[in-house]
């Protein structure tokens, strides 16, 4: 993947825009996510760990919101389970292209690779096959909020016994002392990750109307008014976590 850093909010700008997953963004996105989500490299390995647990066979892996397939690569190097295939989807073309070249890559590095689709589209839109895993990795919180139940029991509906969903996101806190702590907490991360004040507020500003984070209680109890079962946290760094939803 590319290693080019991450500096689209470094000068200062008359007028932040709105965040997108374009081509600039996809250029940088390896570096921008790694320096911004605390947790990430951990929790991306570890969803194929968790995945092969919960795999059956002859049927299907959703990536949801792919971006450049690092989830999907993740899928496809733990899962041994007969059968199944990877889908990936996201809605960015830019993403998608890079997505594709990156796994067709990693083909000739690895054997017994799962096969793999990625598709361009958007996932609020498709017809779900019946899937054993399906991760959300950071992107429930980029669907607008009154098409989030709606979209999770539909997942829920696909999911095969045995199944789970991943749904990793950033959190917000009920409790004010709580929140301020973390949020403050991530900034020092970002800086400590080599962002200039100025990157942080602007990065802010972009994302505070396409990305809404909801709070654990929120998740959980949309979890299971779409149907699932039991909902299990398996991972927290900051104000980023990672929770597993049983059918
Ligand atoms: N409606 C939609 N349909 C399809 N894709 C969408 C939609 N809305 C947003 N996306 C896509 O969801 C992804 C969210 S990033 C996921 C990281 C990845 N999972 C990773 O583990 O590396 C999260 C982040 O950047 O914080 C983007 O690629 C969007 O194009
Ligand atoms: O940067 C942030 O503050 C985030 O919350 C995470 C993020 C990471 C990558 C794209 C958009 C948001």
């Amino acid at each position: 993947m590319s290693k080019e850093p991450d500096r689209i909010f470094a000068q200062p700008l008359a007028q932040v825009p709105d965040f997108a997953f374009n081509e600039d963004v996809v250029r940088v996105f390896p570096d921008m996510i790694k320096r911004s989500v605390p947790g990430y490299p951990t929790i991306v390995e570890n969803l194929g760990v968790l995945a092969a647990q919960f795999a059956q066979p002859n049927s299907v892996l959703y990536d949801l919101g792919s971006s450049l397939g690092a989830v999907t690569q993740a899928l496809r190097r733990h899962v041994r389970t007969e059968g199944c295939q990877v889908i990936a989807v996201d809605n960015s073309s830019a993403m998608v292209e890079r997505c594709r070249e990156y796994l067709n890559a990693q083909n000739s590095m690895y054997q017994e690779l799962l096969p793999v689709k990625v598709v361009e589209g958007d996932i609020l839109a498709l017809a779900f096959k019946p899937a054993s895993v399906v991760a959300l990795n950071f992107t429930l919180q980029f669907i607008a909020p009154e098409q989030r139940l709606a979209l999770l029991s539909r997942i829920r509906q696909s999911l095969l016994p045995g199944g789970a969903l991943i749904l990793s996101e950033k959190l917000r806190f009920s409790d004010d002392e709580e929140h301020t702590l973390l949020t403050d907490l991530h900034i020092a991360f970002k800086r400590a990750n080599g962002y200039s004040d100025l990157e942080i507020a602007q990065k802010r500003s972009a994302i505070e109307n396409v990305m809404k984070p909801d709070s654990l209680e929120e998740h959980r109890e949309r979890l299971l008014a779409a149907g699932f079962s039991k909902v299990v946290p398996w991972f927290q760094c900051l104000n980023f976590a990672s929770l597993i939803a049983l059918p």
